[in-house]
């Protein structure tokens, strides 16, 4: 696993799009693998920066996000498809019938699942997969747990993942308990990682996550495990590690 320290959030917005950008570049009908969370909007305004000065080109660019809530359907305007169409492909020349989010909207969870995970398969997988880092380690919405989930699936959200996300909610109970995220697996069989981690409130876990033992109860401890896996993160998330 490689660690990117930057000096702040900017810094490390410009280095992951370039990374990104690298990826696009080199294969312009990449799989992308995207995430949602604050961590990664200021990589998106980058990418969009590049797009309109010429550098990049997502035509030919397919996308799959990482997870979706249960429940809200796309219109919805705390959906993650919501997110990504406000953030980024709205605002890129990305075919929006090649960016794929779970289906919220579908409530049979298994169907969802095995549907998103089949449009990963068919793709050959995931080219780079960006991720952000949740305060108990998760990434996408895999929780702390007693086991790695292989495939695609429904989730429990955490109450503390429940908490951190009811500032977007007007109520805490239009918050939505249960998600679709790819799992564990999903996101190991993608052939490189991008981790974007800012901010105090991350260091400690992201001192466990690079230093410590290889635990479902971190999930993102298991990026330690895969070949090609870069954290970019600034100096105030890994002011708890020696780097
Ligand atoms: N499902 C998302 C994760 O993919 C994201 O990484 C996390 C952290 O978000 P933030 O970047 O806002 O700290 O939030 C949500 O739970």
């Amino acid at each position: 696993m490689r660690v990117i320290k930057t000096k702040d959030y900017a810094d490390m917005s410009r280095k992951a799009a370039n990374i990104i950008s690298a990826q696009v570049i080199l294969k312009p009908d990449c799989v992308l693998g995207l995430a949602t969370g604050s961590t990664p909007i200021g990589t998106y305004d980058q990418l969009v920066d590049r797009y309109e000065n010429g550098d990049l080109d997502f035509s030919r660019v397919n996308s799959v996000n990482l997870d979706e809530y249960r429940g809200l359907d796309k219109d919805n305007d705390q959906s993650y498809r919501y997110f990504m169409n406000k953030h980024l492909f709205s605002r890129v020349n990305i075919d929006v019938a090649h960016t794929y989010v779970p289906d919220g909207s579908e409530p049979d969870s298994s169907k969802a699942c095995a549907d998103y995970e089949a449009i990963i398969e068919n793709f050959g997988g995931i080219d780079l997969q960006l991720l952000g880092l949740g305060h108990n380690g998760h990434i996408g919405f895999n929780e702390p747990t007693d086991h790695f989930p292989k495939n695609t699936h429904c989730v429990d959200l955490a109450e503390s993942t429940i908490n951190a996300n009811k500032r977007f909610f007007e109520k805490e109970e239009d918050v939505p308990r249960q998600a679709y995220t790819m799992g564990i697996g999903t996101i190991m069989r993608a052939k490189s990682i991008l981790v974007v981690v800012s901010g105090a409130d991350k260091a400690e876990i992201l001192n466990k996550v690079i230093n410590g033992p290889i635990t479902p109860e971190v999930p993102a401890s298991i990026l330690q495990l895969h070949p090609n896996a870069t954290i970019v993160a600034d100096e105030a998330a890994l002011s708890k590690t020696s780097l």
